[in-house]
């Protein structure tokens, strides 16, 4: 079950959480008694091989789906999600896309207007809120997922009135199908935007690099079922360079532990 934390320390938390598809003997177990947490501004980075349930411990998180055994926590505040794909309506502007977080809150078109532009803003699309999605290149897109997801996290539907903390966000390979120039760009924007707001992270990623180059903590999860293998803490100086010999050489400790695990497993 999914429950709202009253302790303040912790923005997300698994409690030996599992999840099983299906029933009986065609059950497929895709987690198994995972625990971890994020704190409050923390950034962490959830790493595993293909298919170890990284996206459904998100989802779990979400509120998308409900796990089988164990618990979550979150902080009072909406949890905002944002996938590899922009998923964004095509049919709409940029603008009314940001503006689709602020539609359970009862603003006039202009104040929704208002406020999505703040968000494009931030995410250095300040002037394309009239453009179609199709209109863009796949990085500008991704930012404006980005700008929506953050609107969402934001919304005054979506926090309670004694919450006070930032709010998390759950991102799910979002610069996966990017270049590599245009992610490392977009990793600049998310850590300047991470720290102005306070949010917590949660972010799925199979590009160690990334983790590394991200992350406070690096939690890596095993083959399947996922379970948590170790966590890594990153005690490197930010801003961090993911082409630095410090990134590099934590990112080859990870690796290593990450394909002994793929090996013990045999996939
Ligand atoms: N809705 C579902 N019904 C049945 N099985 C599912 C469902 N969603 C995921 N699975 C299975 O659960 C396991 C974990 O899937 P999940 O997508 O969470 O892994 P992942 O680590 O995110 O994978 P990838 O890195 O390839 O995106 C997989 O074996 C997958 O086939």
């Amino acid at each position: 079950m999914t429950t709202q934390l009253v302790d303040r320390t912790t923005a997300v938390r698994l409690e030996a959480v599992s999840k099983v598809y299906g029933h009986g003997g065609n059950g497929l177990l895709a987690l198994d008694k995972v625990s971890l947490s994020v704190r409050p501004g923390e950034f962490v980075c959830l790493l595993g091989a293909s298919g170890c349930g990284k996206s459904t411990l998100l989802s779990l998180v979400a509120g998308l789906d409900k796990p089988t055994q164990g618990e979550i926590s979150t902080v009072g505040r909406q949890v905002a999600m944002m996938f590899q794909e922009p998923a964004l309506f095509p049919w709409l502007t940029v603008s009314a896309n940001v503006e689709m977080a602020f539609r359970a809150e009862g603003l006039s078109k202009h104040e929704r207007r208002t406020r999505a532009a703040e968000f494009l803003d931030l995410v250095h699309l300040g002037g394309f809120g009239k453009k179609r999605p199709h209109e863009l290149s796949g990085g500008m897109r991704q930012r404006v997922a980005l700008a929506r997801a953050l609107a969402q996290s934001s919304s005054s539907s979506s926090s309670s009135a004694e919450d006070e903390g930032g709010a998390v966000l759950l991102m799910d390979e979002p610069f996966g199908a990017l270049d590599a120039m245009t992610r490392d760009l977009l990793h600049d924007e998310l850590e300047r935007i991470w720290r102005e707001r306070a949010l917590s992270v949660l972010f799925v990623t199979h590009n160690v690099r990334e983790a590394v180059r991200l992350g406070d903590k690096v939690v890596l999860l095993s083959s399947r079922p996922g379970k948590v293998v170790e966590e890594f803490p990153v005690e490197l100086a930010r801003p961090r360079r993911t082409d630095s010999a410090e990134v590099a050489e934590l990112a080859a400790k990870i690796t290593d532990r990450l394909k002994e695990e793929v090996l013990r497993h045999g996939h």
